[in-house]
C-alpha cells in the first residue's frame, strides 16, 4: 500500500502528539503526497449516517434535487452526474455530488429528515482533525504551531471556501463506455483534502514516475492527500497529489455503488500564498522534479505571482465547471 498510518488523537492534541504526527506526516506527504490516518477520531456511526442521508437526498424526484443545484460563483450545492470534469479526456464523470459550505442554510433537512444534524456533527469532527493536522504541518516546516492555523480559522463561515463533499457513484452492471469514468484525474485546489471512502471502488494516485496506483480500502482509515495551495505554499516540498476514481474491471466491485466524503481544507479567501522557504531534501528534490503538479495544467497563473487563495480557487473552478 503506498500509504503511511498515523497514530493520534484529534482532540487536544498535547505537543508531543503533534510533534509525533509531524515527523510522520512530513514524510508521507512530501514522499508521497498522501498519508492514511487511523485512531482519528471520527467515528463510522457518523460517516454512514451521512452516507445514508445522501442516499435518500439522490432519492428523491429530480426536480427537488435540482432546486438544491450548485450556482457559479458561489460553491454550494448539488452537483448532477456529468456537470463538473476534471479531465478533458472524460466525456462523463458519474457522481453525484453535493458539496457543503454552510451548514446554517440551503441544506436539504425538510426533504431528508435529519440532514442538517449529521452533516454538522461530521463536518465539526472533521475541522478539529483538521486543526490537528495544520499544527502538524507547521511542526513539520519548523514554522511556529499556528502558522497555517490562524489563516483556517473561519472555515464554514464567509470569506472561506473550505467545504465538504458528500459523494455517491452508481453502480455499473456492463463495463462503462469509452471516456465514461467516475471521477476525472485532477489535483484538489485548497491545502489539503481529507478523504472517507465506503469501499474499494477505484481511487487510485499518481506517483512520482507517473504510475497510477489503486489506493485500496482500510476500513475506518481517512486518506488526507495534498492540494495545490500547499504545494505553492511550501514551494512544492509537499506536491500537490494527482488522484482519479476509476470504474472497476471486476464486474462484482464495479456493481457496488461507491460512498466517498472529501473535507477541502482551505484557508480564508484573503490568505496571500507566500511561498515557505522550506529545506527540501535530496530524496525529496527528487520526487519534486518528477512531480505531477509541474506537468499539470493545474498550476498556478505564473511561477514566483503571490496571489490569493480565492484568486487560485476561482480560476480552477472555471477550468472545471461548464457553467
Ligand atoms: O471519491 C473519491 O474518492 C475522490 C473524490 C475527489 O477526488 C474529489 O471530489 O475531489
Ligand atoms: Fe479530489
Amino acid at each position: 500500500m503506498m500509504s503511511s498510518h498515523i497514530s493520534g488523537t484529534a482532540d487536544a492534541p498535547c505537543k508531543s502528539t503533534v510533534r509525533r504526527v509531524a515527523a510522520q506526516l512530513n514524510r508521507a506527504m512530501s514522499e508521497k503526497g498522501l498519508a492514511l490516518l487511523v485512531n482519528h477520531g471520527i467515528s463510522d456511526d457518523k460517516l454512514r449516517a451521512v452516507y445514508d442521508a445522501f442516499d435518500n437526498f439522490c432519492d428523491l424526484p429530480e426536480d427537488v434535487k435540482n432546486t438544491f443545484r450548485r450556482t457559479s460563483p458561489c460553491n454550494h450545492g448539488y452537483v448532477p452526474p456529468g456537470t463538473e470534469r476534471f479531465s478533458s479526456e472524460c466525456v462523463e464523470e458519474m457522481r453525484h455530488a453535493f458539496n457543503i459550505c454552510w451548514l446554517d442554510r440551503n441544506l436539504p433537512d425538510a426533504e431528508v429528515q435529519g440532514f442538517q444534524a449529521v452533516v454538522t456533527t461530521l463536518a465539526q469532527d472533521f475541522q478539529k482533525l483538521a486543526a490537528l493536522l495544520l499544527r502538524a504541518l507547521a511542526s513539520s516546516l519548523d514554522l511556529q504551531a499556528e502558522y497555517f492555523l490562524d489563516s483556517h480559522r473561519n472555515m464554514f463561515q464567509e470569506g472561506n471556501e473550505s467545504c465538504m463533499r458528500l459523494l455517491y457513484y452508481p453502480p455499473f452492471g456492463a463495463p462503462p463506455t469509452p471516456g465514461v469514468t467516475r471521477c476525472g484525474e485532477h489535483s484538489d485546489y485548497g491545502t489539503f483534502t481529507l478523504l472517507a471512502q465506503d469501499c474499494e471502488g477505484g481511487l487510485e494516485v499518481q506517483t512520482s514516475s507517473h504510475r497510477w496506483g489503486r489506493v485500496g480500502h482500510l476500513p475506518g482509515s481517512i486518506l488526507v492527500n495534498t492540494g495545490e495551495l500547499l504545494a505553492s505554499w511550501t514551494n512544492n516540498k509537499y506536491p500537490a497529489l494527482r488522484h482519479r476514481v476509476v470504474v472497476p474491471e471486476q464486474p462484482k466491485i464495479r456493481s457496488k455503488a461507491r460512498h466517498s466524503i472529501a473535507f477541502f481544507v482551505h484557508p480564508g479567501n484573503d490568505t496571500p500564498i507566500t511561498p515557505i522557504q522550506c529545506q527540501v531534501t535530496e530524496a525529496e528534490h527528487c520526487t519534486t522534479n518528477n512531480c505531477i503538479v509541474k506537468n499539470s495544467k493545474s498550476n498556478h497563473p505564473k511561477q514566483n505571482t503571490i496571489y490569493t487563495a480565492y484568486q487560485h480557487l476561482q480560476m480552477r473552478f472555471r477550468e472545471t465547471y461548464a457553467s
